[in-house]
């Protein structure tokens, strides 16, 4: 659906130039929720601007159904952007206009009726659930209300894909679920792709499919949420999972373990089990646990015996175990 190759994007030039997107390659499949995670300057928001050419990168191709964006005259790009909405953490709602208006907006802008336009938006409003408030203005909307009727300008003239740019950050974290749980509906019931920047795990964790993380203006790991979860690769990875995470070099000198759950319907008892099964106890250095799509994940970091065969017993026996994953774990847990 979305395709990005060898993307670069550098503002300005010379010795002050800044590089904000270097060699990026990744594919959006039509259908899926996809997260792009990272801190501040990553290079998020310019990323999901060159997906639709608001920001024309410095080299590379955004192919979107085949189509390369960046080849595109004028004319044809706009044609192309149809396809493509997005949403912003500050709404960017017409002030002046009520919800159903802002809802034309996009309509007017490519001829539709005036009534086929306002039958249209008042199916939109029902559908992201404020068919009552259709003459409210945004300044007396609450700002869960605003990002709906945001969401329903997006999806009028009935995109293929839904860019969304920190949609959530404004809003507190009930309503950041409800509009949440919104975009999967919408993904589930009109199939429309989705694209979602942000900076914040609970996020991805929420409402991705896949996730790619940017650092630095580079792809640093992708794979699917739970992928990620239950083994992020990188240091960035393991920053955003594991946002407490301990700094070994402030453990005792013992082998350290992070033990992945991935997947399993349930949390065995391993550490009650170890202790039964093979008389070791282990030190718990922190535990992080999740459920994602009805299936148990999440990691446990362990410090194993300090005695070598104390240790090397404990650690077989976690490696025996169904579902459970194990690394020797150095540097950031
Ligand atoms: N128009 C611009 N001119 C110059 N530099 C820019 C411009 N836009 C972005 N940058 C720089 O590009 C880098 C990436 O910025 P970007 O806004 O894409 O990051 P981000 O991950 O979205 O960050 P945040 O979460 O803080 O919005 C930063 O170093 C930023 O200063």
């Amino acid at each position: 659906m979305i395709q990005i190759q060898h993307l670069n994007k550098t503002f300005g030039t010379g010795p002050t130039a800044v590089h904000a997107l270097e060699d990026i390659n990744l594919e959006i499949e039509a259908g899926e929720i996809f997260g792009i995670i990272g801190l501040s300057g990553a290079g998020k928001s310019t990323l999901v601007r060159c997906m639709n050419l608001l920001e024309r990168p410095t080299t590379g191709s955004v192919l979107v159904d085949g189509k390369d964006l960046t080849k595109l005259r004028d004319k044809q790009l706009r044609q192309a952007r149809q396809d493509i909405s997005m949403i912003f953490q500050s709404f960017n709602l017409l002030m002046q206009r009520t919800a159903l208006d802002n809802i034309c907006f996009p309509l007017e802008l490519i001829g539709t009726k005036r009534a086929d336009a306002v039958k249209r938006a008042r199916e939109l409003l029902e559908l992201v659930g404020l068919g009552n408030r259709a003459d409210a203005y945004p300044a007396q909307l609450s700002g869960g209300q605003k990002q709906r009727v945001a969401i329903a300008r997006a999806l009028a003239t009935n995109p293929k894909v839904l860019l969304c740019d920190e949609a959530t950050s404004a809003l507190d974290p009930t309503t950041t679920l409800s509009i949440l749980a919104l975009l999967k509906e919408l993904n589930e019931t009109l199939g429309v792709t989705v694209v979602v920047i942000t900076h914040q795990m609970n996020v991805i964790e929420e409402v991705c499919h896949r996730v790619a993380i940017l650092d630095h203006g580079v792809v640093a790991e992708e794979g699917t949420v739970a992928e990620i979860f239950s083994q992020p690769k990188t240091d960035i990875g393991r920053q955003l999972v594991y946002p407490n995470g301990v700094q070994i070099d402030r453990l005792p000198p013992s082998r350290v373990i992070r033990v992945a759950f991935n997947g399993g319907s349930s949390y065995e008892p391993l550490i009650a089990s170890l202790a039964i099964d093979c008389g070791v106890k282990v030190n718990i250095l922190g535990a992080d646990t999740r459920n994602i799509e009805g299936k148990a994940f999440g990691t446990m970091l362990l410090g194993l015996p300090k005695e070598p065969e104390e240790a090397a017993k404990a650690l077989r026996y976690i490696q025996s175990q169904p579902d459970i994953t194990v690394e020797e774990v150095t540097g950031h847990a």
